[in-house]
């Protein structure tokens, strides 16, 4: 990590530690078409200047001068991996296809034909092969050396001139979108710095040739880090239990989706796999993801969240996705909607919030009480605070674990800056100016509080700008709707709770605004809230996209919280000075160039 430099501009400084925003993400920018669409921003200095005024430093190069120091000692590294489990066959054997094959455009390499397994309990038999024999992984994926620097991340060495196209269309290779801009995300992949590398192609890996399909009609080539490493420890027989950690928007929803969908017998109409989500969006949108790679198989998914399920129906899909509450209300009722013991598969994604011991741990230990023992637990999380890490463990034992180094748990390619403002009056001015620069593509803006969400918003409104809020105390149609007019882009702004922090993908989203430092509320003796952070700016920046996340500044407190995030997470954030008109118009520069990059 390093500290911020006593340059004047921001942008002047192309070397050490510090990130010219501007030229980094200029220097990605592989088409030009774009620039004119976003010429027409106008100014943000001219919009902001005037706030967060120190009345002791009126010209600002005093602040400028000291920025939020960040704490030198190198976050602690956790051991290095010790042995890999071999692939000893296929998890998914002989599912048959009774959907025809829609065409697809991009031709695959020849498919490889797992051996045919008879139908009939798929897990059990697999896992009379070899029983449960071998000892646990754990790996540490590394996506930088340290520089000795303090911890800070070196540079990547490879080209970084390309965008991921997570989004391609398959016919075209073109992103589908407003600009048309094509991006590639072969460069990233073929760097082993990158959480997006990967040895072996989707081909080389245990799966189906009808779930290799699915991938192909998703769009995607290779797999990344978390999916090449994860697939093989999950599809490997007997199945083992697995603790994932990796960086937001890196494919860990694929990585449980395709193993989900690989330990199901899709003869038996019944749930087999289990998905535990923290929110009622974030299942929907995993019970998306389940569709599309399944797609070529006769496996149904289902939803369980509030008002998708008629009481007293029985579910016959195989894979069931939702929230703790409904799932609870289901099992509660013995085996009317369906039979656990049926379940083989247990997925907590975004697991650090489903075991967290204030929130939903109690309900996702009932539930896993209610299933069979020895299922195979899967727990996914860009994030595994010690506290939580521990009993991930118990929950599940014996796993095979891949968890980060602490200085990688964020994405680089997401820049990190706060702006500094007088007071909470003129943050909300600041929001206002940035309007213009949150809708060259689409933004969230994180509020600690539904209120003050629902406040700003109105304000928003009242003023013309076209932002919807989105919290937990709209009617769940409502909320569903909110969210898919954003993803769809009809709205471009969305403001928000904690309630999209963690999970939801929506590519074109290209900006965050932490409009209040995330807290541990109460019981965490309102310390700042670094996995929220960190699930918070992940909403940019997703499978190598680059991304902004700004984060308001307002008092001593709001300081001193900025500060413990950047130890944390061992990077230091961008100081943005908004009594610099040259600060602001560098912000707004770099933010039209971060805007269009990730489409
Ligand atoms: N191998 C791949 N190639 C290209 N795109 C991919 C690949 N795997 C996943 N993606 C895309 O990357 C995006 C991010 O994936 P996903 O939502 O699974 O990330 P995640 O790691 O679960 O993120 P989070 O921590 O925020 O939950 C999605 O749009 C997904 O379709």
């Amino acid at each position: 990590m390093t500290s911020e430099p006593n340059s004047a501009s921001w942008l002047d400084d192309d070397e050490g530690g510090e990130v010219d925003l501007r030229k980094e993400f200029a220097a990605s920018d592989s088409t030009n078409n774009i620039k004119e669409a976003i010429t027409s921003v106008p100014s943000l200095a001219s919009r902001l200047g005037g706030f967060a005024i120190d009345p002791s430093d009126p010209s600002g190069e005093v602040a400028k001068q000291q920025p939020i120091p960040v704490p030198t000692t190198t976050p602690p590294s956790r051991p290095r991996p010790e042995t890999s489990n071999n692939l000893f066959g296929k998890a998914l054997a002989g599912v048959k296809s009774d959907r025809a094959p829609e065409p697809i455009s991009t031709v695959p390499a020849p498919l490889p034909q797992p051996p045919v397994e008879p139908k009939g309990d798929r897990m059990r038999s697999q896992h009379d092969d070899d029983g449960w024999g071998g000892p646990p992984t754990t790996q540490h994926f590394t996506n930088g050396q340290t520089n000795g620097n303090n911890g800070h991340l070196q540079p990547q060495d490879g080209p970084q001139d390309e965008q991921s196209d997570a989004g391609m269309s398959a016919d075209t290779g073109l992103i589908s979108n407003d600009f048309q801009v094509e991006v590639k995300l072969v460069d990233q992949q073929a760097d082993p710095n990158s959480p997006l590398y990967s040895v072996k192609s989707f081909e080389a890996l245990p799966l189906h040739e009808d779930l290799l399909k699915g991938i192909y009609a998703c769009g995607f080539k290779k797999p990344s880090k978390i999916q090449e490493k994860a697939l093989p420890l999950l599809l490997n027989n007997p199945p083992r239990n697995l603790i994932g950690q990796s960086q937001s928007g890196t494919g860990k929803t694929a990585a449980f989706t395709l193993n989900m969908l690989s330990r199901v017998d899709p003869s038996n109409a019944t749930p087999q796999a289990l998905c535990l989500c923290p929110s009622r969006e974030l299942a929907r949108q995993t019970q998306e993801v389940v569709e599309k790679l399944g797609q070529f198989t006769p496996i149904k998914s289902a939803l369980a969240v509030p008002g998708s399920w008629r009481r007293g129906e029985k579910i016959q899909a195989q894979i069931l996705i939702g929230t703790p509450g409904t799932l609870t209300d289901m099992l509660s009722r013995g085996t009317r909607i369906f039979d656990p013991k049926e379940i083989r598969v247990l997925v907590l994604d975004e697991a650090d919030e489903m075991l967290a011991l204030q929130g939903l741990g109690d309900q996702t230990s009932r539930i896993k009480r209610m299933l069979p023992a020895g299922i195979q637990n899967v727990l996914f999380s860009a994030t595994f605070p010690d506290a939580v890490q521990r009993f991930a463990e118990s929950f599940a034992p014996e796993a095979n674990k891949i968890f980060l180094r602490k200085e990688e748990v964020t994405v680089e390619a997401i820049k990190q800056l706060y702006l500094e403002c007088d007071g909470e009056e003129q943050k909300y001015n600041a929001l206002a100016a940035l309007y213009d620069c949150m809708t060259i593509g689409q933004s969230i803006v994180f509020c600690k509080r539904k209120a003050v969400a629902d406040r700003i918003t109105q304000r928003l409104q009242e003023e013309g700008h076209q932002v919807a809020s989105l919290h937990g105390d709209k009617q769940n149609q409502e909320r569903d709707q909110i969210l898919d007019s954003f993803r769809n882009g009809e709205t471009k702004v969305l403001i928000t709770t904690n309630v999209v922090a963690r999970g939801i993908d929506i590519q074109q989203v290209n900006m965050v605004v932490n409009y209040d430092v995330p807290d541990l509320g109460p019981e965490g003796n309102f310390e700042p809230d670094i996995e929220t952070y960190i699930h918070r700016i992940g909403r940019t920046g997703r499978f190598g996209r680059k991304g902004c996340a700004v984060i308001f500044v307002h008092d001593e407190r709001s300081r001193r919280e900025v500060a413990t995030i950047q130890d944390a997470l061992g990077k230091s954030m961008r100081r943005i000075d908004a009594t610099s008109t040259t600060d602001l118009e560098q912000l707004e520069e770099a933010l039209k160039i971060a805007m269009k990059s990730v489409n």
